[in-house]
């Protein structure tokens, strides 16, 4: 079983994707560290994310290891991220690992959740589930300014909005596996949900493969 859930930032793909996998006993793939960890690299050697040669060297040389590591978890580094993430060389980098996880999940695990932006469209467009999770930039921006300020990160949130906005124009304006339903996907607003109801309608739906 492939569940691929799509979304723009802070929609809550990663609380929903983590959680389900707890639930149902499947391996999680966040894709979206990935390219953070490309940008992170790339801004570590001083160099520039929008650059395609240093980002697919980056992106050639990534170290699995690093994908839990915080300092990804930035705001700066989340705009570094949609900047490599518009190269096509390190999409193409970077897909073998993300399908080889959803084919043969790790721990033999019988089924794998990813979330991204292309899950649903490119790199798993087969999948047996496929969600794309949303809600308004408002209310994104104002969850990120939450969860950062917790972590103890000094935001505002006006800045918080402002890089959202930039990241959702770049993500959804590439040409190369722009941020999109897939056309078979379960579209859920989350605007007006909190998590657990959020969670509960997710998982009639992998378990039936529809909600009505
Ligand atoms: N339905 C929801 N309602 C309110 N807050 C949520 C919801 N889903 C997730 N969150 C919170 O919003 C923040 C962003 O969620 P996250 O799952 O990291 O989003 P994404 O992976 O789409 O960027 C987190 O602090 C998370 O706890
Ligand atoms: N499958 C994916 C996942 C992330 N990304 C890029 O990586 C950036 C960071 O993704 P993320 O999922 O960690 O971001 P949040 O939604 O957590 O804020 C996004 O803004 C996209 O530009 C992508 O292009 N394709």
């Amino acid at each position: 079983m492939i569940v691929a859930i799509d979304g723009p930032a802070a929609s809550g793909k990663g609380t929903l994707a983590r959680r389900l996998a707890r639930h149902f006993g499947y391996a999680y793939l966040d894709t979206g560290s990935l390219y953070r960890a490309v940008g992170f690299a790339v801004m570590q050697n001083g160099g520039d994310p929008a650059d395609p040669d240093t980002a697919e060297a980056a992106a050639r040389a990534l170290d699995p290891g690093i994908l839990n590591d915080e300092r990804l978890r930035t705001d700066a580094v989340a705009q570094a991220a949609s900047k490599v993430a518009a190269i096509p060389a390190v999409r193409a980098a970077l897909l073998e690992f993300q399908r080889a996880f959803a084919k043969r999940p790790p721990d033999g695990a019988r089924g794998a959740v990813l979330d991204g932006r292309d899950i649903g469209t490119v790199v798993c467009a087969d999948a047996d589930r496929k969600m794309f999770v949303t809600a308004s930039v408002d209310v994104r921006a104002k969850r990120r300014f939450k969860e950062l300020r917790e972590k103890g990160h000094e935001v505002i949130e006006s800045a918080v909005l402002q890089d959202m906005k930039d990241r959702d124009a770049r993500d959804a304006g590439r040409t190369v596996a722009p941020l999109a339903p897939a056309e078979d996907a379960l579209v859920l607003d989350t605007s007006d949900l909190d998590a657990e109801q959020v969670f509960t309608l997710a998982v009639k739906y992998v378990t039936e493969g529809r909600l009505g």
